[in-house]
């Protein structure tokens, strides 16, 4: 039935909803006069064919009268065709509202009002926004999101830690693995996971300072994290601090009050840690700032004493730890500085687990009974149970569920023992060994006699001048070390290859190089600590560049630490470091992910020298030139005195070396069937490592993806072209819609949708469904109101012509802060409906698909008369879609508080466990858990359904 137009009404212009909220003047004569006060203005309309849509606010809605903050509504009455409004203030006082005094300013935002209104898209539109929000559920029901936009290879073993690290609602872990298997990529895939989920907004990655930029690059080209660096100059921009000197005039209270913490400048930073830890104030404005992650890269630096004399360093992010949630520490050797050092950090990232030193020495001797007990849960459960020794390590509850052979059991089971027994669920370390499928490397010797001057003083040396022997070869030593020539005829015979040299001191770096460039006219470039960080990035640069790039890099000693140089066909080690680690860690210069060829280390030394000796020890005693080594802090702790004794009195290190390689065995043995296949277990279990892969290439859907580009292109007006098989064009078009794409460049962007293309160029975009483009575009769609109501008609036999089918889709929608982190236990998909008038749901006959397919664009002229002929039937329709919702609702609550309190109940055995062995787990602790987790059931209790797309299809 059609509506009648009443004097004070409220209606809406179809077509021009910016005119704002109408008031009727009058209605006679089949006319109708319109006011719009929002914009001034009146239009005369003829009854029938008015472009006008009724606004009716339903209990519940929020409403708008001018100077009064927003009202709820109650309860609705008609009075002469016209509505009062009974409506609540936030004090609870109930007002009557007449829809007269409404105001003008009206912006309707839900589906269902812009339904009713007939604030209609276009039926592309609809779709567009259906694909988005089914795209959306889809991302966060595989797992995938953050996974899947980073421009890496799809390694399985760093997949597998991002997964399990990004699962967890605030990680503080150590990533670990070998040098040069990717921390920084696995770190980085963390980062962009819970970046896209919105759990994390502020970052702050502290590393050396030669890696500053590497870290900014990598970020940035990899995973599309526009991280800004921070140092003292840009800091003094903001905070323009004076020094003690000049002090003596100002006035601290004045100063203090237009302070301004730098640090709050910007959500992505990267800095140096070596400069935060000599600059207490900018320590504390970092710590004052507040974070959601803390990444710190090279984290053996860092380093604990226990008489706590503890390095500046380590005082900062232990302050840095004590407040920031997630914490992710990246080391390739963690027990550099022995196993105390390693204990100090574990401790800073889980405090529960590790509270007491000796009993996490007396535990590294269990690793390899824990293995054993694992391996046989992994072979027969029900045998398992059967060994005693199960009994003393797990509670009741895991061992009641292995009894009774529950699905997750003996998943569950193991994860308790390798966190609590064994390694710790926070220690992640992937080795070679597990790894695979790295080329070796190949020792070459290169014995030279030593000169006359070093000869003569050798004995009376102290070991570190015998090492380096350019110490004591005077000014001119370029010229007397045999090792430069023997480094001058390398280069001229393998003028194509590229060779990276080594060595510790930065004075000898800076006169070799220059000995070499300057007086033999060889390209090369050098990189100490002395340089600025931009010259560094340039010697990096000018080394990588394939082209036109130097021949030789030597590099200071911070040069064996975090850079990328696997390109690279030779390493010189110019002298050797006496710890092992730092000979591991520039070993891992070229031995890295990337390396093709095997790695090639060069060793000049004077016959008959320390050098010689140290040498002979590191390939005989520590097999280091055959393979990483694992154990070189252990084995810095039983021989390294006797050792450095052997060294400086050139004694005959033969006997212990042999002693050396057999304890070096003895511990790898012991690794190996402890720590290592614990460390193996939690880092990486291939099986599903292999199907996190599968999952994430399958979700590239690279065809799907670029139809869906060229819609969204179309439909905000984008121009696209295609540039070859499976890359695209795509320039801003004169009718953009401009907030969409705040990410695209004025001269447009060349993106691929392939993998393997976009790791090989550089210069080309990697379209994926989580490029920063696609994510604006689509946050755009699902949380605005785009697409959001339709109206189609459809021509089906067997329906009578004027049916009305309703398609809602629904998601879940919690209000909680953030920190709670509760959108991890909502449902991941969103509810499809496709309700008649008789209350039937045909969602399962009639897919959507389907339903586009049959649909057909209704005439926008024709619209407001249908509006109106329709409109009780549809507010109808729209109840019992609503009613539905509720339904959907009610399960989903019970679904999302059944996964949270499954997961809080297992934290909380964890938590109990953890206690009986740690006194600083009161029950304080264990109060403040179950309140938290009280607060989360509260809030999920009142978890909601949004009702974001409505298509309205009437059979013609
Ligand atoms: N999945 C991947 N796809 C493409 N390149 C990768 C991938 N993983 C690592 N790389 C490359 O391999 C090299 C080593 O990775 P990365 O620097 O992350 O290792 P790392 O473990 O942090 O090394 P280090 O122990 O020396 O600090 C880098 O050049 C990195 O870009």
């Amino acid at each position: 039935m059609s509506e009648p137009f009443i004097a004070g009404q409220r209606w809406i212009s179809t077509p021009e909803p910016d005119l704002g909220l109408g008031i009727i003047l009058e209605a006679i004569n089949r006319r109708v006069v319109i006011a719009f006060p929002a914009v001034e203005e009146e239009r005369t309309y003829a009854a029938d064919r008015a472009p006008l849509s009724r606004v009716q606010f339903q209990p519940g809605d929020e409403i708008n009268v001018p100077e009064l903050a927003p009202l709820k509504v109650r309860e609705v009455q008609e009075h002469n065709g016209c509505l009062v409004y009974f409506s609540e203030d936030a004090e609870g006082n109930v007002h009557p509202v007449p829809e007269q005094i409404l105001s003008a300013q009206i912006q309707l935002h839900s589906a269902k009002d812009r339904l009713l209104a007939g604030q209609l898209d276009h039926p592309r539109r609809f779709q567009l926004r259906v694909s988005t929000i089914e795209q959306r559920n889809r991302a966060a029901a595989n797992h995938s999101r953050g996974l899947l936009g980073a421009r890496v290879e799809l390694l399985p073993h760093q997949f597998y830690i991002a997964d399990s690290v990004a699962q967890r609602a605030q990680p503080r872990v150590l990533l670990a693995d070998e040098v040069g298997l990717g921390k920084t990529i696995e770190a980085g895939l963390i980062l962009h996971q819970q970046y896209l989920d919105e759990r994390i907004k502020r970052i702050v990655i502290l590393v050396p300072e030669s890696l500053v930029h590497q870290w900014l690059v990598e970020m940035r080209r990899r995973f599309n994290l526009n991280f800004s660096i921070f140092n003292e100059a840009r800091c003094r921009e903001i905070d323009p601090y004076r020094d003690d000197a000049d002090t003596i005039f100002f006035d601290e209270e004045a100063e203090k009050e237009i302070e301004q913490n730098p640090f709050e400048s910007e959500q992505l930073i990267i800095a140096s840690v070596d400069w935060l830890a000599e600059h207490p104030r900018r320590g504390q404005q970092l710590a004052d700032a507040g974070w959601d992650t803390l990444v710190v890269d090279e984290a053996h630096h860092l380093q604990w004493q226990e008489d706590g004399n503890s390095s500046k360093g380590y005082q900062l992010l232990e302050k840095l730890c004590a407040s920031i949630p997630s914490v992710l520490l990246l080391t390739a050797t963690p027990e550099n500085a022995g196993i105390e050092g390693h204990f100090a950090r574990l401790r800073l990232l889980d405090p529960e687990r590790y509270s007491d030193l000796n009993a996490f020495r007396q535990e590294q001797s269990s690793y390899s009974d824990i293995s054993e007990l694992i391996g046989s849960l992994q072979e027969d459960a029900t045998a398992a149970l059967a060994n005693p020794r199960l009994a003393e390590y797990l509670d009741t509850d895991l061992l009641s569920a292995l009894q009774q052979g529950s699905d997750s059991a003996v998943d569950d089971a193991i994860a308790a023992l390798l966190d609590r027994f064994g390694t710790g669920r926070s220690l992640f370390r992937n080795s070679r060994a597990s790894v695979g499928g790295f080329p070796a490397r190949r020792l070459h010797e290169h014995p030279l006699e030593a000169p006359a001057l070093y000869a003569q003083v050798a004995p009376e040396l102290e070991l570190a001048a015998q090492l380096q022997p350019e110490l004591v070869l005077g000014e001119d030593w370029t010229s007397s070390d045999p090792r430069v020539q023997w480094l001058e005829k390398l280069l001229l015979q393998e003028p194509d290859a590229r060779t990276l040299l080594i060595c510790a001191n930065t004075e000898t770096a800076r006169e070799l190089e220059l000995f070499m460039r300057l007086r033999r006219g060889i390209a090369s470039a050098v990189f100490h600590e002395e340089l600025s960080l931009l010259e560094r990035d340039r010697a990096a640069a000018y080394f990588a560049d394939p082209d036109d790039g130097a021949q030789l890099l030597v590099c200071s000693e911070i040069g064996s630490e975090g850079r990328n140089f696997q390109f690279a066909e030779n390493l010189v080690l110019f002298d050797l470091p006496l710890n092992p680690d730092l000979l591991e860690q520039r070993i891992g210069r070229l031995d890295r992910i990337g390396r093709v060829g095997e790695v090639n280390i060069h060793v000049p030394y004077y016959s008959g020298s320390a050098q010689q000796d140290l040498l002979s020890w590191y390939r005989d005693a520590l097999a280091i030139f055959d393979e990483p080594c694992t154990i070189g802090s252990a084995m810095v702790n039983e021989f390294d005195a006797r050792l450095q004794q052997c060294l400086t009195s050139n004694t005959d290190v033969g006997a212990l070396i042999t002693q050396g390689a057999q304890r070096a065995a003895e511990l790898r043995a012991e690794l190996h069937s402890g720590r290592n296949r614990l460390l193996e277990l939690n880092s990486c279990r291939k099986a599903v490592a292999q199907r996190l892969v599968a999952q994430v290439e399958e979700e590239q859907r690279s065809g799907e993806l670029a139809d869906y580009v060229e819609q969204l292109a179309d439909q905000f007006g984008l121009e696209h072209e295609d540039h070859s098989d499976n890359t695209i064009i795509l320039r801003p078009g004169d009718h953009m819609i401009s907030d969409a794409f705040s990410q695209l460049p004025e001269e447009g962007l060349t993106g691929t949708f392939d993998r393997r293309r976009a790791l090989s160029r550089e210069d080309m975009a990697f379209l994926t469904w989580e490029h920063p483009l696609l994510r604006d575009a689509m946050d755009l769609i699902a949380n605005g109101d785009f697409g959001s109501a339709c109206i189609a008609t459809l021509s089906v036999k067997g329906l009578p012509p004027g049916t009305l089918l309703l398609e809602a889709y629904y998601s879940p929608a919690v209000r909680a802060p953030v920190s709670l982190q509760l959108d991890r236990y909502l449902p991941t998909h969103s509810e499809r409906l496709l309700m008649d008038a008789k209350g039937r749901n045909l969602a399962d006959k009639v897919s959507h698909q389907q339903l586009n397919g049959l649909c057909q664009k209704l005439k926008r002229s024709l619209i407001p008369a249908l509006m109106r002929q329709i409109r009780d039937p549809l507010t109808e329709l729209l109840n019992t879609v609503e009613a539905q919702g509720k339904v959907t609702e009610s399960s989903w609550r019970q679904q999302a508080l059944e996964n949270y309190n499954k997961q809080r109940n297992s934290e909380r055995s964890r938590l109990q466990a953890l206690a009986q062995r740690n006194p600083d787990i009161g029950e304080e602790a264990l109060q403040h858990f179950d309140t938290s987790t009280e607060q989360g059931q509260q809030y999920l209790s009142q978890l909601q359904l949004n009702l974001n797309a409505l298509r309205l299809a009437i059979v013609s």
